[in-house]
């Protein structure tokens, strides 16, 4: 079959209005409107080509990289984009760049720790891009004394960084602060003084992050400006002296905040589309199974390829609908913040950290599971897997590496139950500790397997394992003499408990999700199967705890199976359409597998014949090589 559609038949199975479900994923029509207008612009223009970076040497790759840059920006004034249509452009331009860190990084730092006069002054610059910035945390070493190492946009092309260092006053030292430091002249872009800059080397993967200039710092005998110290939390006035704004000092963590909130949205787009690639492969690919000379089955009928993807699939919308919550959490602590109202803070961490951890983590294992579900095709860089993988794996360590974030939960969750004693009530994520009592007895009502749909009885299974889990460690951390010692050696058992508390998080979020009123043909009943496979995959996966725990026997950890199973069944039909729902085009996904009318063959066959290898039919280094070798095979045989 050539042209067409090769999906039509899959798309004519589904039970419910996709169109309705692109709303739904896309957070509100008009979110649905910008991103679908947006997307196809970046599609339509060739100056946002992508498919040849595997084939770019470095050098290349990036200077590609600046002039897709500096066209998208010329774009944004021309067209007057607001603020979220540019956000959107660079998003699907899909190439990791400098201005990713000045947006997503620079620019937040100063919003959240700079005063009213130092966002005044460097706002605007920062806004017109006359002043480029990146966040200069890390050390290549231990503590705020070595070099910087890492922070992207540093290499090559930021003119100023928010700089992390001790502040160091009359000889006493009141920790980390954040800087704002002049790198490069605004003339011809030599480094200033005293700075020593430049990009740390070729990172995993061909094309990838390598469009990304991660660089080392180094100062030596730079002065920083006094009125460049960011200064919402202290400040250090004329005369020396050093002072603290009635704030918490944790606020100069705050951007981090800020950008794990992103990084969990962003979770979610990676994951579907790797999900996206490999569904609508796993509809085309046929292999064995032929009945009576029939056509051969289609991988996404063998129930094990359905185990594999479809609770990917159902995590893809899960991470969806958590971003979305955690979006509207963070700008909630925003205008408590503003209103000197501190008291969610620790929550809002707790939330970004441990939610960033388990959807990076799930989505970096996830994108290599897709590839896998695609067989050898996906393998190929056509494919958009491996370039796909390579760019997304180090969210699991940029931001926080995901065990630390844990570790992070972990100390909360720790408070939250000690602070029960004392008789003060945990709110929000936390509100179910309130009910530890009855958690740590009760019974999973569930005796056939349908028994596991019901919303109340999944919640209660995820709050009964999550708080024994949490318990546990409290109890076995009280054995301790020094708590620290004791959180050291415990350190394991802390991480599992803060995974179980953060997956209740995300299947209560959904279930959430789910009461809200969902308009459109079928659409919530198939967000309900998601949610149901999404839990009940969870639950399946993770047995050991919930059996360890007592909080379900194995006879219901088996009915839990069982309806999974069936489950996978009623997601079948409308697998294709749940991933047209991500509306995503055919360059935003970068993959011939995963293409929208599913004519994977000849296009696979086509783009073999454009790879640079094939411009000659004898390869360059034959005459060189391979052909005095066979010679020389050639005379010894004949001798
Ligand atoms: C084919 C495809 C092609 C292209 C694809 C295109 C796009 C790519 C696709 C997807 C990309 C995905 C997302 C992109 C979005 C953005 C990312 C872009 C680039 C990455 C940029 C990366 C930047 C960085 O990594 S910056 C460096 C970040 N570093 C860390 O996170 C370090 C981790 N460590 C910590 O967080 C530590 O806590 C600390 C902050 C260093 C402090 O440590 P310290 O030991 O001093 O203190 P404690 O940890 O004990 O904490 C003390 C106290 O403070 C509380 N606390 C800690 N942190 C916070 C906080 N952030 N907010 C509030 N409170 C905080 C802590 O709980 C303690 O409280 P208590 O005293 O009450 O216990
Ligand atoms: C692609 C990329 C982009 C980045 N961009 C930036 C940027 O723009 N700006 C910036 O400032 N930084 C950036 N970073 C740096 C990033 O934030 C750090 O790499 C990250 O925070 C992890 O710190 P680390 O590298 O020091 O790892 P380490 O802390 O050395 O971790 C090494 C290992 O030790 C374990 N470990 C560490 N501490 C503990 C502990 N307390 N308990 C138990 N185990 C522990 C970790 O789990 C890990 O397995 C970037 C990194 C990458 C990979």
């Amino acid at each position: 079959m050539e042209g067409g559609d090769h999906l039509a038949h899959e798309r004519k199975k589904a039970q419910f209005d996709v169109e309705a479900m692109k709303i739904v994923w896309a957070g509100s029509r008009h979110a649905f409107e910008v991103s679908d207008r947006i997307s196809k612009l970046v599609a339509s223009d060739p100056a946002f080509r992508k498919d040849n970076r595997p084939m770019l040497s470095r050098k290349e790759l990036f200077k590609n990289t600046l002039r897709k840059a500096a066209y998208a920006w010329k774009r944004i004034i021309e067209l007057r984009l607001s603020e979220e249509e540019a956000s959107k452009l660079r998003f699907y331009v899909d190439e990791p760049a400098f201005t990713d860190l000045h947006w997503g990084m620079f620019l937040p730092a100063i919003k959240g720790q700079g005063t009213e006069e130092q966002q005044q002054k460097w706002l605007p610059l920062a806004y017109k891009m006359q002043i480029i910035g990146c966040y200069a945390q890390t050390e290549l070493g231990h503590g705020s004394n070595s070099s910087k190492w890492w922070p992207g946009g540093l290499g090559k092309i930021s003119t100023h960084a928010v700089v992390y260092a001790r502040l160091i006053t009359d000889g006493q030292d009141h920790g980390v602060h954040g800087f704002i430091v002049q790198l490069r002249s605004l003339d011809d872009h030599s480094p200033l003084p005293g700075i020593t800059v430049g990009d740390i080397g070729m990172k995993f993967g061909n094309g990838a992050y390598n469009t990304m200039d991660n660089g080392v710092l180094r100062f030596d005998h730079v002065r920083i400006p006094r009125d460049q110290m960011l200064m919402k939390v202290s400040q250090v006035s004329r005369e020396g002296k050093y002072s603290q704004s009635n704030v918490p000092r944790q606020l100069v963590y705050g951007t981090m905040v800020f950008v794990r909130q992103t990084i969990v949205a962003d979770a979610s787009c990676a994951l579907s589309r790797a999900v996206c690639i490999a569904t609508r492969y796993s509809a085309v690919r046929r292999q064995f199974g032929s009945q009576n000379g029939g056509p051969e089955t289609q991988v996404i009928d063998y129930k094990t390829q359905q185990s594999r993807l479809f609770p990917l699939l159902a995590s893809a919308y899960a991470f969806r609908f958590v971003g979305e919550w955690l979006k509207w959490l963070y700008t909630d602590v925003t205008q408590r913040l503003q209103a000197n109202d501190f008291s969610t803070l620790p929550e809002a961490h707790a939330c970004t950290a441990g939610l960033k951890s388990l959807t990076t983590a799930a989505t970096a294992d996830g994108i290599e599971e897709c590839r896998k579900l695609c067989g050898g095709h996906g393998y190929l860089c056509s494919s958009g897997l491996p370039e796909l993988f390579a760019v997304y794996v180090p969210a699991c360590t940029y931001e926080g590496d995901n065990t630390v974030l844990l570790l992070q939960v972990a100390r909360f969750l720790v408070k939250t139950l000690s602070q029960l004693g004392s008789g003060k009530q945990p709110v929000g994520t936390t509100a179910y500790m309130g009910q530890v009592e009855h958690l740590m007895q009760c019974h999973c009502n569930v005796q056939k397997a349908e028994d596991w749909l019901k919303p109340a009885v999944i919640l209660e299974a995820f709050e009964a394992r999550s708080a024994r889990m949490s318990v546990a460690c409290a109890k076995n951390l009280s054995k301790f003499t020094n708590p620290e010692e004791g959180f050291a050696e415990l350190s394991g058992d802390l991480v599992e408990a803060a995974i179980a508390h953060c997956q209740l998080i995300i299947v209560s979020k959904f279930i959430e999700k789910l009461q809200q009123d969902i308009p459109g043909k079928g659409v919530k009943q198939q967000l309900g199967v998601l949610c149901n496979i999404y839990a009940l995959f969870l639950l399946h996966k993770h047995q050991g705890d919930f059996l360890s725990t007592g909080c379900i026997t194995p006879k219901q950890a088996y009915l839990a199976n069982e309806q999974l199973r069936a489950l996978y069944s009623q997601a079948r039909p409308n697998a294709i359409a749940l991933v047209d729902a991500f509306n995503y085009t055919d360059h935003y996904l970068g993959s011939i597998l995963g293409c929208y009318d599913g004519n994977v063959y000849p296009k696979l066959y086509e783009a073999a014949w454009k790879d640079p290898l094939n411009d000659s039919v004898v390869p360059d280094g034959y005459r060189e090589y391979i052909w005095p070798m066979l010679k020389q095979q050639l005379r010894t045989a004949r001798l």
